[in-house]
């Protein structure tokens, strides 16, 4: 059902709204943010259109004179999908496919493509397929039917076009199918995990593209993917790592996001199980990111949404190579300062310093601060180690006491 094959970058406009609780910056940076799952998914954006809502409009989301203008620019310039910030009722998409005559997609069925096109495993490609179905359920009449375009590009790798007009009842028993056949390889997978025996579990978490895989990578010398679109990595990885004497298992995790589709997080559970299980959770951070206080409260909201929210956590500001705050010229007398001007030392003094040891700050590409990083986790799983196996304690030093050969990883 999932497509795997690449696709020419489809011609797209992006719909958004400017709302009392979300102004028009905060509405610029989520659509910045939607341009990039954009990208992600195979799509090029020609224009964004923003309206200022109190409510959205309960038939076509925006108001009937903005919707003319996008039907106009679509019509023009042969777009092939709207793509709306928000989450769009079954009604809602079918009226606005009416007027623009292309496809509508909502944020949440741009998320679940790009997942759609981007799992690698049989496990992942389930996960996603069950949330697709699960997505597509309330949505089954008339969805896309009288399109007459092409076939394929964003939207179209999931169950589209051949199953819209089979009875949901099918779609149901789809449902059922795939959820069995997740049980079955979620026994298996708890297992696995059963059988890596006591070894301290580590696991790296955030938000998507802050740079996971590539500290996964440097701190184990693997080889994980690692690129800069949203969503790289969706299956798990372990490793086996070794910092000095003290071996633990680290895991790289599937990137969270803003309004992560709960079909997502209700079918990638036992993915995140991983994490639930872990003793320990290092929570990446982008901090050149301009939104990353925001995407830190994603991240802790979908922790607390599967369990995990109460482990011992280390905050890793990532990127500091690439942090630049934004400056003030000396005559001008009317910019506010704002955290947006805050040199990084500025932001160790802020609610980051309340976390005390527990915040470092890195570069993974630079390898900046990479010692203080194995240093900090060395510490942290030894502490657990002690704490589990009290008499093991004499192997572990500690971190500048360990004078043995120093081996980086198995
Ligand atoms: N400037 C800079 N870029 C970095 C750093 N670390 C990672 N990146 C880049 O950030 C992008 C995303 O890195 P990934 O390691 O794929 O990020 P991720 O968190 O695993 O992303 P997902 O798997 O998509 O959630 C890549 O282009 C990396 O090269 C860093 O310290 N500085
Ligand atoms: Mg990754």
């Amino acid at each position: 059902m999932i497509e795997k094959e690449e696709i020419e970058y489809e011609k797209s406009v992006l719909i958004g709204i400017i709302t009392q609780h979300q102004d028009e910056e905060k509405s610029n940076e989520y659509l910045d943010e939607l341009e990039f799952l954009t990208y992600t998914a195979g799509g090029e954006v020609l224009k964004r259109f923003t309206q200022k809502l109190d409510t959205p409009n309960p038939k076509t989301f925006i108001g009937t004179g903005k919707m003319e203008d996008v039907r106009q620019f679509v019509e023009e310039n042969d777009i092939g999908s709207a793509i709306f910030d928000d989450e769009l009722s079954p009604a809602q998409q079918k009226n606005i496919e009416k007027i623009l005559k292309c496809k509508v997609v909502d944020r949440t069925y741009l998320i679940l493509d790009i997942f759609a096109q981007r799992a690698q495993t049989s496990y992942a490609r389930t996960q996603v397929e069950l949330a697709q179905y699960e997505y597509l359920l309330p949505r089954l009449t008339g969805l896309w039917t009288h399109l007459e375009r092409q076939r394929g590009g964003i939207g179209m790798r999931g169950p589209g076009e051949t199953e819209i007009e089979t009875d949901r009842r099918i779609v149901r028993d789809k449902i059922k199918l795939l959820k069995d056949k997740l049980k079955i390889i979620d026994k298996q997978m708890s297992v696995q995990r059963g059988n890596r025996g006591q070894l301290v579990r580590v696991s790296l978490v955030g938000y998507t593209n802050v740079g996971k895989s590539t500290l996964m990578n440097v701190i184990s010398k693997s080889d994980v993917f690692a690129e800069n679109k949203l969503f790289a990595t969706l299956d798990t990885t372990v490793r086996k790592v070794v910092i000095k004497n003290l071996p633990f298992l680290l895991t790289d995790t599937v990137g969270f996001i803003r309004k992560l589709p709960t079909q997502l997080v209700e079918s990638f559970k036992s993915t995140l199980d991983e994490v639930r299980e872990s003793d320990l959770v290092l929570h990446i951070v982008d901090i050149s990111h301009p939104n990353f206080e925001e995407h830190i409260a994603s991240v802790n909201q979908i922790l607390d949404e599967i369990g995990a929210s109460d482990k011992p956590t280390v905050m890793v500001f990532n990127k500091i190579d690439a942090y630049e705050p934004e400056e003030i010229e000396e005559d001008d007398l009317m910019t506010e300062r704002t955290p947006a001007h805050y040199t990084l030392e500025e932001w160790e003094r802020t609610w980051m310093n309340r976390i005390g040891d527990n915040a470092l700050f890195i570069s993974a590409i630079n390898k900046e601060n990479i010692e203080d990083f194995r240093k900090k986790v060395y510490e942290e799983v030894r502490q657990i180690h002690i704490t589990r196996f009290p008499y093991n304690n004499f192997l572990y030093p500690e971190y500048d006491e360990f004078t043995g050969e120093i081996k980086d990883d198995e």
